[in-house]
């Protein structure tokens, strides 16, 4: 007999959110953490592939659950907006809540049902402190506004920004010039970037529509990424590009971001699908039985 993994027969959602392909794995009132591992695992087989997985675990601090999110190299990310907009419609289905509070690694955040399929994702405010993105060093940022790259000549101008997790958005003049296999591996890995970076070529259109493409931290190029639409919408604002409000057109859908004056807190609003609800199978990991000599 070989020894079953905790994740054996796991129920999981396959979902996407504009386009971002999303795993959610209910694991409330179970006893197990997935590992990187696990992760990898997971994300291999036919029927549960993502760029990123959601595992709900029971919240310690009243909210509707705690949220651990892994790409699909199996590394951990504070925030990802089209996932928590897939949670918020799974927790919410067969007369859950329309409004749901998830903790994460980086701070509470709140999701809330904007219309059948689709949800408004508070994901408060951005960081901009070099600590809090996080770079490996202060830069020369008077404005708060730019970031220069050594070694590389960005085609455009660049703004590093925290939204939970580390963003470097590159403005550009035509997103669809720059190559994101070419780029992306090399600039997520920039040394000015101790974590690793998500990476954004950015085309504004007008002061309220942009268009992005993203290459992810340890998911590289996926259709949406709600985060880095946020920090977009954000760093063209902070360059008096935009205005509060911006529509991001990204290759799998569309997300509308708000970077609200009150509170400071951003905005984002956007799609949801459910693709078909599956488990992992029986066998998922099982270890060969220790050999008994
Ligand atoms: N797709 C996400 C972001 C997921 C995490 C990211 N790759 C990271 O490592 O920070 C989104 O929709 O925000």
């Amino acid at each position: 007999m070989s020894a079953a993994s905790p994740l054996a027969g796991a129920p999981f959602l396959k979902m996407n959110g504009a386009g971002n392909q999303i795993l959610v794995m209910d694991l409330r009132g179970r006893d197990h953490v997935i590992t990187a591992d696990e992760a990898r695992a997971i994300a291999g087989l036919p029927r549960s592939g993502f760029d990123q997985l959601m595992a709900l675990h029971d919240s310690a601090g009243g909210a509707d659950a705690f949220m651990r999110i892994y790409n699909n190299d199996g590394s951990e990310s504070g925030a990802c907006g089209n996932g928590t907009r897939c949670v918020a419609w799974a927790l919410g289905r067969d007369g859950g809540p329309d409004r749901v509070t998830l903790e994460t690694s980086a701070g509470p955040i709140v999701a809330e049902r904007a219309g059948e399929f689709s949800f408004t994702v508070d994901m408060g405010p951005p960081r901009f402190d070099w600590r809090e993105i996080p770079l490996a060093h202060a830069i020369d940022d008077d404005d708060g506004v730019d970031v220069t790259l050594p070694g590389w000549t960005p085609p455009g101008t660049a703004s590093a920004l925290g939204m939970g997790n580390p963003h470097l958005v590159c403005f550009v003049p035509d997103q669809q010039a720059y190559d994101l296999a070419t780029h992306g591996p090399a600039l997520e890995r920039h040394p000015l970037f101790p974590q690793r970076t998500n990476v954004s070529f950015a085309q504004v259109l007008d002061r309220g529509h942009i268009l992005l493409r993203v290459w992810e931290r340890g998911a590289g190029p996926t259709l949406a990424c709600g985060t880095a639409a946020c920090a977009t919408a954000v760093a063209a604002i902070r360059r008096g590009l935009a205005g509060r409000r911006v529509t991001v057109d990204l290759p799998g859908g569309r997300l509308g971001v708000e970077w609200r004056e009150s509170d400071g807190h951003v905005l984002m609003t956007g799609p949801v699908e459910l693709e078909w609800e599956d488990r992992l199978p029986a066998d998922f990991m099982a270890a060969a039985p220790a050999d008994a000599g």
